[in-house]
Parts: structure tokens; C-alpha cells; sequence
């Protein structure tokens, strides 16, 4: 097909990611760094790839890759129907729900779904991904404002500028072993059942489809996947 043939040509994957979500992706001083980006550059090096980065962000991820701005798109994609019904998806991987970070100092405020919806609380939301969709659906009653820049949110709930950010699990976790004054709420009982995550990828092309299916097998069988969960996960 023609994408796999041009990739396969050039020698170049290029790789679409906000970087803004620990520990899956993150752009950093030195590049990029997570889970998601071990996985990927381990399925480049197999087939004899480079890979070369494309900043998106959670609200153009769809649309830039459905302008082939990138070939396939990394760090902590949440397989969705929507999603699936306009691109294809690598298997799921790191199971999560949603969950809320909180300050250490409040944790006991919040037992239940209810004592988040309120309009003392204060939720901050990054645009354009699940956790939007989470906040706008559940906490109506809350009040809530937006911050673009989702790594900067946890730091700014520590210092009291905010009360809660809707995430993740691990993300929560990460946050939470970052900074003491951070806390992850929900972890044994998330406000959402069980999610997957998954590489999204362009679904123009059958061959390319089949060779990344292929090359993520590889990685399980492998067992790069559990090395890089063992890694990052933990
Ligand atoms: O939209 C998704 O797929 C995500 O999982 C991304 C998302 C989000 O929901 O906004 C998840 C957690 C991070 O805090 C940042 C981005």
C-alpha cells in the first residue's frame, strides 16, 4: 500500500504526540520519554526506522492525523468508538479508569462522585481529550476552568490553585509518588469502568495496518511491552 511503501522508502515513521501526559509520553529538554515512546521506538528499530517526532495536541490529534501530518499517534490514546470509527488502534494496553488528583491536605473531602459536583470545588481540565469529555458530562455543578498545558495542572492543584484535575490512573499515581502533597483519589474505585489504551493509527492503508499489528505482536511476545510496564508502570 501507499503509506507503508512511503514510509518504507523514506526509512522515516513519523510518530504524532501531545507529550504532555506522564508516564506515557513526555517532551522533555532531552526529547521525548514514557512508556508509549519505548514501545515505539523499539517497533521503529525493528523495522529498520527512524522515527520522527510531530507535536499535536488532544484536540487536533484526530484531525492531524487525519491530514497525515504523522503515520501513527502515541502517549496514553484511549481507545474510544469514536476513535476506532475513524482510524484503527493498536491493541489495548495499561487498564485504567478515570480517576481525581486532589491535594493530600482535602483528601478526606471526597468519598464519592457527589462531593467532586460541587460549586466549592474547583476543577481544572485540560482541552480535548477524556478527561474533558468527564468533567463537561459529571461534574456540571462544579466549577471548572481550563488549562492548556495538561503537565502543568498537578503543580498547579498543589499550590491551591485549583482543587481537582480529573486523569487517569497512572497518571494520578505518578503525580501523587511525585509530590507529597498530592494525592490520588478513586484509585480501587474508579469514577469510570475499565479503559484501554492503543496506538492510533492512519487506516488508509491494509499492509501498513498488518505490519504494525505484526510488529506490536513482536513487542508482546517478546515481552517488550511488559518491560517498559515494569518500567513506567509501576
Ligand atoms: O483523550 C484521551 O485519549 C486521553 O486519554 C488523554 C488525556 C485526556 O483525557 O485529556 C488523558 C489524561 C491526561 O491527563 C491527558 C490527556
Amino acid at each position: 500500500g501507499p503509506r507503508l511503501d512511503r514510509i518504507q522508502e523514506s526509512k522515516t515513521l513519523r510518530v504524532g504526540t501531545p507529550g504532555d501526559y506522564r508516564p506515557f509520553a513526555m517532551k522533555t529538554d532531552q526529547g521525548y520519554e514514557g512508556h508509549d515512546i519505548d514501545v515505539i521506538e523499539a517497533m521503529a528499530t525493528e523495522l529498520g526506522l527512524t522515527i520522527e517526532y510531530v507535536p499535536t495536541t488532544w484536540p487536533n490529534l484526530m484531525p492531524d492525523l487525519q491530514a497525515d501530518k504523522f503515520d501513527i499517534a502515541v502517549g496514553g490514546i484511549t481507545r474510544t468508538p469514536a476513535r476506532i470509527a475513524k482510524m484503527a488502534m493498536l491493541p489495548g494496553y495499561a487498564p485504567f479508569g478515570k480517576v481525581a488528583l486532589a491535594r493530600t491536605a482535602d483528601k478526606k473531602k471526597y468519598q464519592s462522585i457527589d462531593d467532586l459536583n460541587q460549586a466549592s470545588v474547583h476543577v481544572i481540565k485540560n482541552p480535548g481529550g477524556t478527561n474533558e469529555l468527564f468533567v463537561l458530562e459529571h461534574l456540571k455543578n462544579a466549577q471548572v476552568s481550563t488549562h492548556e498545558k495538561n503537565a502543568e495542572i498537578p503543580a498547579l492543584i498543589a499550590e491551591g490553585k485549583g482543587d481537582i484535575m480529573i486523569t487517569e490512573t497512572y497518571e494520578a499515581l505518578h503525580y501523587s509518588h511525585a509530590d507529597p502533597r498530592l494525592s490520588a483519589l478513586f484509585i480501587d474505585q474508579p469514577l469510570t469502568p475499565i479503559n484501554y489504551l492503543g496506538f492510533m493509527l492512519a487506516a488508509d492503508d491494509n499492509d501498513y495496518l498488518r505490519m504494525m499489528q505484526f510488529v506490536w505482536d513482536l513487542m508482546d511476545e517478546r515481552d517488550v511491552l511488559d518491560q517498559a510496564e515494569e518500567k513506567w508502570l509501576n
